[in-house]
């Protein structure tokens, strides 16, 4: 079964508060989204593997560390999961970047997807998959659908706010995917929007509202 690990870290719960707040304008938000999004980076990859180096410091030769080799690639589900993708960047600058677009059709809170692009290699590549919100859960579990139709075998998500009904969904589709949140929010409201959430992330972000 899969796990879910909520970062608790100071700076990403302090953050977090800023990022709720509603009177946070697009500016602030996108800068706040990034931050946490480069704190949750430094979380997630704690268990990457490593291997021994020589390094010749100016005084003598020695045995570094170094991440062994392995292959990343990072998925934003369009549109919020854009703004999550320059955090993950300015800590695994040679990660690849796949993207999935999906929207939730308002009326049925069903996914639909209008573009899916991915790095060739993906089957070889560990997948870190990016939504700010797991909401019904019906976006995510429908996005690492369609990157495992495509071979991607070794995948976990990261969202900043979640609530436990997104968790179950790709739970119950999903049970190899781990999970990283920031918080884990009480419920969702008649629209399917977590309560009490951010609001609209894809539209705080872009100003579309
Ligand atoms: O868990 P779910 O119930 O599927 O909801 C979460 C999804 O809703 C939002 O996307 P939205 O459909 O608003 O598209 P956008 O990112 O383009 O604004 C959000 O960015 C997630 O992708
Ligand atoms: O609370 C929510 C739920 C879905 N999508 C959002 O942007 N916010
Ligand atoms: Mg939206």
């Amino acid at each position: 079964m899969n796990k879910v690990f909520e970062l608790n870290h100071p700076l990403i719960q302090h953050k977090l508060t800023l990022i709720r707040d509603k009177n946070t304008g697009a500016k602030e938000f996108r800068e706040l989204i990034k931050e946490v999004s480069m704190l949750m980076a430094y979380e997630v990859t704690r268990e990457l593997p490593l291997e021994d180096v020589e390094v010749e410091t100016p005084i003598c030769v020695m045995k570094g560390k170094a991440i062994a080799g392995r292959k990343l690639a990072i998925v934003p589900i369009l549109r919020a999961g854009l703004g999550m993708v320059d955090g993950f960047l300015s800590l695994l600058p040679a990660a690849k970047v796949g993207h999935v677009g999906l929207y939730r059709d308002p009326e049925t809170l069903n996914p639909v997807e209008y573009y899916c692009k991915l790095p060739s290699d993906v089957p070889e590549r560990d997948l870190l998959v990016l939504d700010p919100m797991l909401a019904t859960g019906g976006s995510a579990r429908a996005a690492i659908r369609f990157i495992k139709n495509r071979g991607a075998r070794n995948i976990k998500l990261i969202s900043i706010i979640s609530c436990p009904e997104g968790i179950a969904a790709v739970h119950s589709e999903h049970p190899d995917v781990d999970i990283f949140v920031a918080a884990i929010d009480e419920k969702l409201n008649d629209h399917a929007y977590i309560v009490p959430g951010l609001g609209d992330a894809g539209d705080r972000l872009f100003g579309t509202k």
